[in-house]
């Protein structure tokens, strides 16, 4: 249906008379969630869980290359988790768990209804290296608190998830609750390497078991994001319902070497940096209004003032100065498009010798409205020059979305255990924009999504991988309740009203 509305967009400009279409998106209903009202609703950030997590913190479990990892810090953190959560690893008949490849772990937790179909939560043990040891405000193997803050590199990516899910199938099962719905539960060790031992090794023993689907998967990803998206207030909960896809590009230029006293006009230096100048002059271009970025906009709709409703709600008018305004901020523009980062460049071999061959490491994420074809033909276009040599080095397309809609069990049951640990927050469809370990369990289940419940404010995103990795002591509670809920909620047939797990949270 198409009406007209008459608009002032400023007071020096006229006003406008647009057709619009009609979304009344600011009558949609509201979202609804639900809650048990009982004392095993909660569970408290007492001292013991924190310092479990502050333990946990401490082992240096750091993946660096495929086959470069501190393995026995791995192993050491996995014979942790085994000995700090007994009811799962000893006590409870309803769990059966086996590391996978030694340093993976694998659990099913047994439902008492064999006709709900299990789903699986996933996260990794292994974190990235820790750089610029100078600039942390507190040791990055710590696990200190600070300010009301838990210093220490793996704080959001992932040993928050980790511990979250640990500690609410600990206390549900403590606690002598047992679940309806069956579930597993995947911790990789290789995620920040991608490689091919850990979750990809826990999905062959899956299938080698016969699972053949799940009902849904749950593993890191998007966040509750405040002040992130410009114009929007409140917490926005960025649940990724599909992945970009990853291209890793070899650039090389090789030229004869020589003598510097009597050099070509050009090196292989210089070509290849004029290579790499292009591609970061020449982004690839908006995807606005193309996927799922739009059913995500038109979510954050309730946040938004009456004239962000009507450019949001007419994307295709409004595609060229919306994405100007997202391209501003690193972590916006790679919700748009498709992303290039050069990682890695190297040439040279000594002071007063022309260089035989320059290298560079171009790695993009793909955004779901392009193939990795597309980007190579595009960045083919941009150097248009056939000295500097292509190579896709590893790539993988972006993932399928997944049903986010109100009769999407999963992404509902996540919904409803967003809105119980943050009540006023909007649960939004995103696109997550880095990759996770999800890649090797697509055949289980097209129900996948990307989740991890830390609140991020203005600055956060750059701890991701970055300098001072932490998250706040109550947003560690927020996470450990998040899981248990969403595991409660697994177990519930529908949904119904509103309201917040615990009146501190
Ligand atoms: C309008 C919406 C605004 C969106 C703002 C986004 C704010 C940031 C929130 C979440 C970002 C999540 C990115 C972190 C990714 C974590 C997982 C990870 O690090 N995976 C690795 C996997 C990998 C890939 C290639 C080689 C080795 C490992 C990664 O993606 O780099
Ligand atoms: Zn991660
Ligand atoms: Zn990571």
């Amino acid at each position: 249906m198409l009406r007209m509305v008459r608009l002032t967009l400023t007071e020096d400009v006229e006003a406008v008379v647009l057709i619009v279409r009609t979304v009344h998106l600011s009558q949609r209903p509201a979202q609804t969630s639900q809650c048990r009202q009982t004392d095993s609703d909660f569970i408290p950030l007492n001292e013991e869980r924190l310092q479990r997590f502050q333990k946990a913190l401490g082992f240096e479990s750091v993946s660096r290359d495929s086959g470069d990892s501190n393995t026995d810090e791995i192993f050491k953190f996995g014979e942790f988790i085994i000995a700090s959560f007994p009811h799962i690893h000893r006590h409870s008949p309803l769990v059966t768990w086996e590391r996978v490849n030694n340093l993976s772990l694998l659990y099913h937790i047994q439902g008492n209804d064999p006709s709900l179909k299990p789903y699986l939560l996933m996260a990794h043990i292994d974190v990235v290296p820790v750089t610029n040891l100078d600039q942390w405000d507190a040791p990055p193997f710590s696990g200190e608190v600070k300010d009301g803050f838990i210093y220490g590199r793996g704080t959001i990516d992932d040993k928050n998830n980790v511990m979250g899910i640990l500690e609410a199938t600990e206390f549900m099962l403590s606690s002598n609750i047992k679940p309806k719905r069956s579930f597993y539960i995947s911790f990789g060790h290789d995620e920040e390497t991608r490689g091919n031992a850990g979750a990809s090794q826990v999905a062959n023993l899956l299938r080698q078991k016969g699972v053949k689907e799940v009902e849904f998967i749950v593993d890191e990803g998007m966040t509750v994001l405040e002040g992130i998206i410009d114009g929007v207030a409140g917490p926005v909960a960025s649940v990724g319902v599909t992945e970009k896809g990853i291209v890793l590009l070899n650039l090389s230029v090789e030229l004869p070497p020589g003598h510097s006293s009597m050099p070509p006009r050009e090196t292989a230096i210089g070509i290849l940096a004029r290579a790499v100048l292009r591609l970061e002059e020449n982004p690839h271009p908006s995807m606005l209004g193309a996927g799922v970025e739009t059913d995500m906009f038109e979510s954050l709709v309730p946040k938004m003032s009456y004239l962000q409703r009507v450019v949001i709600s007419n994307i295709w008018l409004f595609r060229y100065p919306l994405s100007w305004l997202l391209s501003r901020k690193p972590s916006t523009n790679a919700v748009i498009r498709t992303v290039t980062a050069v990682t890695i460049f190297n040439s040279g071999v000594k002071f007063n010798m022309i260089p035989p061959l320059a290298e560079a490491k171009v790695n993009h994420r793909v955004h779901p409205s392009q193939t990795i074809q597309e980007v190579v033909d595009y960045d083919r276009a941009v150097i248009n020059d056939p000295r500097v040599k292509i190579e896709v080095v590893y790539s993988m397309e972006p993932h399928p979305v997944a049903g986010h809609g109100e009769s999407d069990f999963g992404y509902q049951v996540l919904r409803t255990s967003v809105r119980q640990i943050w009540p006023e927050a909007v649960v939004v469809p995103a696109i997550m924009v880095g990759n996770t370990d999800t890649f090797n369990f697509l055949n289980f289940s097209t129900n996948v999504y990307r989740f991890s419940p830390t609140h991020m404010f203005p600055g956060d995103p750059e701890r991701f991988h970055g300098i001072n990795e932490r998250m706040s002591v109550k947003n560690y509670e927020q996470v450990i309740n998040f899981f248990y809920h969403l595991i409660r909620n697994a177990d519930q047939a529908g949904l119904s009203p509103v309201h917040s797990a615990h009146p501190d949270l």
